[in-house]
């Protein structure tokens, strides 16, 4: 049904329900008093807050009559007649929406569904994000007055407020990977954040790529001052490239080939893929609409956390062979340049899988997060290394993920706060006798054989030949993402099976 559509019908049932209820008292001395004093509390609690009211007025929400008022900062509604027959002032909360929630304020206006303009005011819409458990839900709060001069003062004075918050994107480059996960990506972002742009008035240039790479090489050559902000619409993959992009882009247009360089536009993750750790890290959910709120809202001030990664959002390597691990211990300045091999710690064994984390990864099937002593900001790196054990033992331990704590309780398992890790693997051929000898026991026995004398490094699900060694480095605050510092992300994994 269109807004005008629903507009029509609720003022008819209204009306209806008006005539046979115009009987309907709600008067008496006490209830006066006690409205007087429920306003006087309401002016009390805004001015403790050192806000001015810069406008105030009597809408209607829903049936009843409102006193509204506009500070700076909320917009507070109190019911003029009080909510139950006797009066009772404990009924009379207050209701609150604050300006950093709100995005889009439009002009009810009355109009047959076939009408396109025109037609007589009917109030004020405001429309802001709830939040409800981890998610941030669309509302609208309807503000009905017909009068077109009252409610064009509201209006435009919302919209000027709106204005003042300037880290709010006007007009921003998506990019949507239509190949994500199970191909929704288009879907999503049409059906769940194409509206809420539309309705917060962000202007978009839209890329649905065509091949892996396609986002880089646009953003290597796109005019970037025009914009205000990228989103990305797919997975970790598509939000690793997006991550690349903006560094390579910023490092080209600052003639710096080897030094990472802060990108200068913030970027949006609205998750298609079929983890999405990155979004879930900063939304604290798997769901368009939250990601899209917190793109639209930019929410000011504190929660605009700035990601500490570079290109390696995620590695995670799962090698068959013995692995030196050079490990640079957290450096609490940041400094992201190694400064010498003294400090550097050198770990060698057999390993099953090696994980460099610089966000929690949180996600679904795991809560608390891969890496639950992360933050997204912090500018170190978790290295969890996993030994050489038998399958069950190891699948224990991933299943421990799903809970909330006990995954890393295994002798096997080995973690670490660093700011660069430096993983150099040994060839089959470079297996002396005397290690190999002891076939059968889980911690020298490889559980997975190796193919080959190839490097077939699993990043992240990707297959990679590089030769010798990988080095991962933290470099802090490059890139700045829209969303909040989130703990523990919704899980919505019912069963707990891998
Ligand atoms: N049109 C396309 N066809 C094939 N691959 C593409 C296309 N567009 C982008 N890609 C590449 O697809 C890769 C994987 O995409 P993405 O991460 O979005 O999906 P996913 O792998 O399903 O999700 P997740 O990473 O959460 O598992 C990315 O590296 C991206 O560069």
């Amino acid at each position: 049904m269109s807004e005008p559509e629903e507009e029509l019908q609720e003022e008819q049932r209204d009306n209806t329900k008006k005539k046979k209820k115009k009987k309907e008292q709600r008067s008496g001395k006490k209830k006066k008093k006690e409205k007087q004093e429920h306003e006087e509390q309401v002016e009390v609690e805004v001015e403790e807050q050192s806000e001015c009211v810069v406008l105030r007025g009597i809408f209607k929400l829903g049936k009843k009559s409102h006193d509204v008022l506009l500070t700076r900062t909320r917009l507070t509604w109190t019911p003029i007649i009080p909510e139950t027959p006797t009066g009772d002032v404990s009924m009379l909360q207050p209701g609150v929406v604050l300006l950093q929630d709100v995005f889009a304020v439009k002009v009810k206006r009355r109009r047959a569904a076939s009408q396109q303009s025109g037609g007589p005011v009917l109030g004020v819409a405001v429309f802001y994000g709830r939040r409800k458990g981890r998610r941030l839900e669309e509302d609208t709060l309807h503000l009905h007055n017909a009068s077109a001069e009252h409610t064009n003062t509201w209006y435009n004075t919302l919209k000027e407020l709106l204005t003042g918050f300037s880290s709010r994107p006007r007009y921003v480059k998506v990019f949507i990977n239509p190949s994500s996960h199970k191909k929704e990506a288009v879907h999503i972002y049409r059906e769940h954040v194409a509206p809420l742009f539309k309705m917060a008035d962000v202007r978009t240039d839209i890329t649905v790529t065509e091949r892996k790479g396609h986002a880089l090489s646009v953003m290597k050559e796109c005019k970037l001052d025009e914009y205000d902000g990228v989103v990305c619409v797919g997975g970790d993959g598509s939000v690793a490239e997006l991550c690349h992009a903006l560094v390579l882009r910023a490092q080209l247009d600052a003639d710096s080939p080897v030094k990472p360089v802060k990108a200068v536009l913030p970027l949006g993750i609205i998750p298609a893929g079929s983890t999405d750790v990155v979004s879930c890290s900063v939304h604290g959910v798997r769901d368009p609409v939250t990601a899209a709120l917190h793109i639209v809202l930019a929410p000011p001030p504190s929660p605009l956390p700035t990601s500490s990664q570079c290109v390696n959002v995620l590695m995670s390597c799962l090698k068959t062979k013995s692995d030196p691990l050079f490990l640079r211990d957290q450096d609490p300045d940041l400094d992201p340049e190694p400064e010498g091999e003294e400090s550097w710690t050198t770990n060698q064994g057999l390993y099953l899988s090696i994980s460099i984390m610089s966000i929690p990864c949180l996600s679904p099937h795991a809560p608390q997060g891969l890496a639950p002593n992360t933050s997204v900001a912090n500018g170190s790196a978790a290295l969890i290394a996993v030994g050489n054990t038998s399958r069950s033992e190891f699948i224990k331990h991933l299943k421990r993920y799903s809970s909330s704590s006990g995954q890393f309780s295994f002798s096997f398992v080995e973690t670490h706060s660093v700011s660069a890790v430096r993983i150099r693997p040994r060839l089959p051929t470079g297996w002396s006798e005397e290690e190999s000898e002891e076939e059968g026991d889980p911690r020298t026995t490889p559980i997975i054989q190796a193919e080959g004398t190839a490097f077939p490094w699993n990043i992240d699900g990707e297959l990679v030949e590089i030769a010798n060694e990988v080095v991962i480095r933290v470099h802090p605050r490059l890139i700045t993402l829209y969303g909040e510092e989130v703990d523990e992300a919704e899980s919505t994994v019912s069963c707990s099976c891998i």
